[in-house]
């Protein structure tokens, strides 16, 4: 339904997207998660047609969108991280317009229009102007647009951005009815457990990569198979740092503002504690040494954060 293949954006000398490969299957939620500058955006921005890879190749709903960006774009909506909203409209007008821009007939409109309304929870504000909703609801209705020519891949980059807990809630429930309506959805966000409650399949982008790609349990999984251990030293920090970075089963190691350190660790109990011997023989003022628990934002953190990798 989705896929893009070794897809790859630069600007001048710099690669926002290195070689992308995601697949999202007919009819499922696929959340894209990274930081800010992962390039996200980008990828959106390829999949809607608004720009042009570099190289590789994007397939939407089985049309290539370098070849034939005019039929993906009948079969997409697409809501950007930033849009406007014509404020000196009133909301079914602004639906209204743009119900017209898709070629809808005035009879399709009127039938179309409070339906969507209805699923965006704006019936109630149907006569009011735009410019006196609020944040949450110019998003719910920036959706309805989107959903305006009844398209079947929604393309949804940060919908929930800057909404409260409560507005949050209730796009999440809007989109798992887009869900139940056999659309596919491809959605981003840099919140990692926003995506995972609603996501059939999530894709961590970091620096233009695609890191994990996965269910939900997959990831976490595959991401668990090693272990997070934090170190706490008294002193010499930089020593305690250097000498567990040197261990082959570390992968990745950072320090903390505080002088904490913690690595990803690949080796056995048995290795483990031996490590631990080998820095006490070593006389480096530990205080602690200790395995921490990981959910999925650690996960998230972990893989995207500017680590040491080895
Ligand atoms: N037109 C441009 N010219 C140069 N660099 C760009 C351009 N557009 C984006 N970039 C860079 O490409 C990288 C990816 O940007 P992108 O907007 O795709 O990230 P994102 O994951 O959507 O981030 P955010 O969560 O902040 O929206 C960033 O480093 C950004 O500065």
């Amino acid at each position: 339904m989705i896929e893009t293949i070794n897809l790859t954006k630069s600007y001048g000398s710099f690669t926002a997207l290195n070689e992308l490969n995601i697949e999202v299957k007919k009819g499922s939620v696929y959340g894209l998660v990274g930081q800010n500058g992962a390039g996200k955006s980008t990828t959106f921005q390829i999949l809607s047609t608004l720009m042009v890879p570099t190289s590789g190749t994007a397939i939407v709903d089985g049309v290539d969108v370098v070849k034939n960006p005019a039929e993906v774009r009948r079969r997409i909506g697409y809501m950007p991280d930033f849009f406007g909203v014509y404020d000196q409209f009133r909301t079914s007008e602004y639906l209204d317009f743009y119900g017209g821009s898709y070629g809808l007939t005035v009879t399709e409109r009127k039938q179309v229009i409070p339906k969507l309304l209805e699923l965006v929870n704006l019936s109630h504000k149907a006569n009011d102007y735009v410019d006196v909703l609020s944040r949450g609801m110019k998003q719910r209705l920036c959706l309805a647009r989107c959903l305006i020519h009844d398209p079947s891949v929604l393309i949804l980059d940060e919908p929930a951005s800057g909404l409260d807990p409560r507005a949050r809630i209730e796009m999440r429930e809007i989109l798992k009815e887009l869900k139940s309506m056999d659309k596919t959805i491809i959605i981003s966000s840099h919140i990692l457990p926003e995506l995972a409650e609603m996501c059939d399949q999530i894709g961590v982008v970091d620096h233009g990569k695609l890191v994990a790609n996965g269910s939900v349990m997959e990831i976490h999984d595959k991401l668990q198979q090693q272990k997070m251990i934090q170190v706490h030293a008294f002193d010499r920090h930089e020593d305690v740092f250097s000498f567990f970075k040197e261990d082959n089963d570390v992968t990745t190691i950072r320090m903390e503002a505080d002088g904490s350190i913690e690595f990803g660790y690949k080796g056995s109990d048995y290795q483990q504690q031996k490590l631990l011997k080998r820095a006490v023989l070593a006389d480096l003022p530990l205080l602690g040494f200790n395995q921490i628990e990981t959910d999925l934002e650690d996960i998230f953190m972990d893989i995207t954060k500017e680590v040491e990798s080895k």
